[in-house]
């Protein structure tokens, strides 16, 4: 399956220069949807992976079913001021704008093996972010799963040494 025909690409969103990936045309398709989740299944496959951490919210429509897929557990990485229980919360910035993103103290045990999970790589500012709450909590990365890379703008010198996979790549 060709997924890229999938994705639609809006220009100037959400602001001038901008090229937007749509992924909402590939989600609403059931049986495109279904095979990039046993795709991005089968790049992961070869990692030792206890539990799933993936960015509000587009993360979510990616590593939700990548972790049910996989039989491991779902744990959300929430923009501030969303998560009920005690948090640890850090600033970042991405491709069109900033935020801070939080997580609950309880998410991980230290030591736990956690894959990254989310729709889109493109500066590598909100994986950056997450992969640090993820670390500072006691996970182990084991790797960083992504349905689009921009491969322009180089998220991936951001990961350094950590195994980077991606289903679609725009350059
Ligand atoms: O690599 P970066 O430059 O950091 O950009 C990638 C991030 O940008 C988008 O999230 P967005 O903050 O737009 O939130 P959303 O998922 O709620 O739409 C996307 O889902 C990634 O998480
Ligand atoms: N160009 C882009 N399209 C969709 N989501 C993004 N997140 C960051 N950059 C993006």
């Amino acid at each position: 399956m060709n997924f890229k025909d999938y994705i639609r690409v809006i220009p100037d969103f959400p602001q001038p220069g901008i090229r937007f990936k749509d992924i909402t045309t590939l989600l609403k398709d059931g049986a495109a949807y279904r095979a990039a989740i046993d795709e991005m299944k089968r790049l992961v496959a070869h990692h030792e992976i206890e539990l799933i951490a993936g960015p509000e919210a587009r993360g979510f429509v990616v590593g939700a079913p990548l972790s049910y897929a996989l039989g491991v557990g779902f744990v959300p990485i929430r923009k501030s001021g969303k998560l009920p229980g005690e948090t640890i919360e850090a600033d970042y910035a991405l491709e069109y704008g900033k935020d801070k993103l939080s997580m609950h103290k309880d998410a991980i045990r230290p030591g736990q093996k956690v894959l990254i999970a989310d729709d889109l790589l493109a500066t590598g500012g909100t994986i950056e972010t997450s992969i640090n709450l993820v670390r500072q909590l006691g996970g182990q990365i084991v790797g960083a799963a992504f349905l689009i890379e921009l491969t322009y703008l180089e998220g991936r010198r951001k990961l350094d040494g950590i195994d980077v996979v991606s289903l679609i790549q725009y350059s």
